[in-house]
């Protein structure tokens, strides 16, 4: 029997999304479909009668953009809103800026699938004194310059998402606090694939789309019941559709 619920939700299409980029821990804004897609959010949620007493994201405005789209249509300006690097999107290495179907052509969409969906192969690295590194970037020197990966394969990013879920999520949830977490398409790859408990090779396919609020109804063990997108299915299929075909050369 379901004793909890939590909503994920992926920001909504930020920039580098709408230009096919890998983005990782480049802080791109939204797009204007993003901006659409987070107030739509927050109206199905509205719509079904959800309601929130605290909100998890990360600390790339994409996320905390969305969420406070999500909570201005909620009227929930005032909760409390923890932002941590740990919730921060899979860290794409060398890759962050390139675009996918152009690496797609030059490596092969094979190669780009693994760097993609892979569990346990991480893109090529970042070096720290490449320009697009965000080694230096305050916000990180706040928690610890030394968080800033080089690159992430999704284990290692949910080696680092695991921990706050267990440190800080788990016992708020316990604590009856309706929860809602708004991040990125890897990071919340991380935590579905933890709670279904999905095998790391059935993880390639796995796409999580932009802006589309996913329930997860949890037991008193925070095992799921059952988990479903608040939107219908075509419209969800032909989401995550268009995610999974954003490595293709084209
Ligand atoms: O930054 C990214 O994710 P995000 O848009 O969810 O923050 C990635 O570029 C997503 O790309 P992917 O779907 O190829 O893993």
């Amino acid at each position: 029997m379901a004793k909890y619920q939590i909503v994920l939700v992926r920001h909504g299409e930020s920039e580098w999304n709408q230009k096919n980029l890998f983005c990782g821990w480049f802080d791109a804004d939204l797009s204007n479909t993003g901006i659409e897609e987070g107030r739509n959010a927050g109206k199905m949620l509205k719509e079904k009668g959800f309601t929130f007493d605290i909100a998890f994201t990360s600390v790339l405005k994409r996320a905390i953009k969305t969420l406070y789209l999500i909570q201005d249509e909620l009227e929930l300006h005032w909760i409390p809103v923890i932002r941590h690097w740990r919730l921060n999107e899979r860290h794409y290495g060398a890759l962050q800026g390139l675009n996918k179907s152009e690496t797609a052509a030059k490596y092969g969409e094979p190669q780009v699938k693994i760097w993609r969906r892979s569990y346990d192969i991480p893109p090529p690295p970042l070096e720290p004194t490449d320009p697009r590194s965000s080694t230096n970037e305050r916000k990180y020197q706040e928690f610890d310059s030394n968080v800033v990966p080089a690159h992430e394969c999704l284990k290692d990013t949910i080696a680092r998402v695991l921990p706050y879920w267990h440190d800080v999520i788990v016992p708020t949830i316990k604590s009856g606090k309706r929860v809602l977490i708004a991040a990125h398409g890897n990071s919340l790859r991380g935590i579905v694939k933890y709670l279904d408990k999905i095998p790391d090779d059935d993880i390639p396919e796995l796409n999580i789309p932009t802006g589309i609020p996913l329930v997860y109804e949890l037991d008193k063990n925070l095992k799921p019941v059952k988990h479903y997108y608040l939107a219908d299915e075509e419209q969800v299929k032909a989401a995550i559709e268009r995610v999974a075909n954003q490595g293709k050369a084209k």
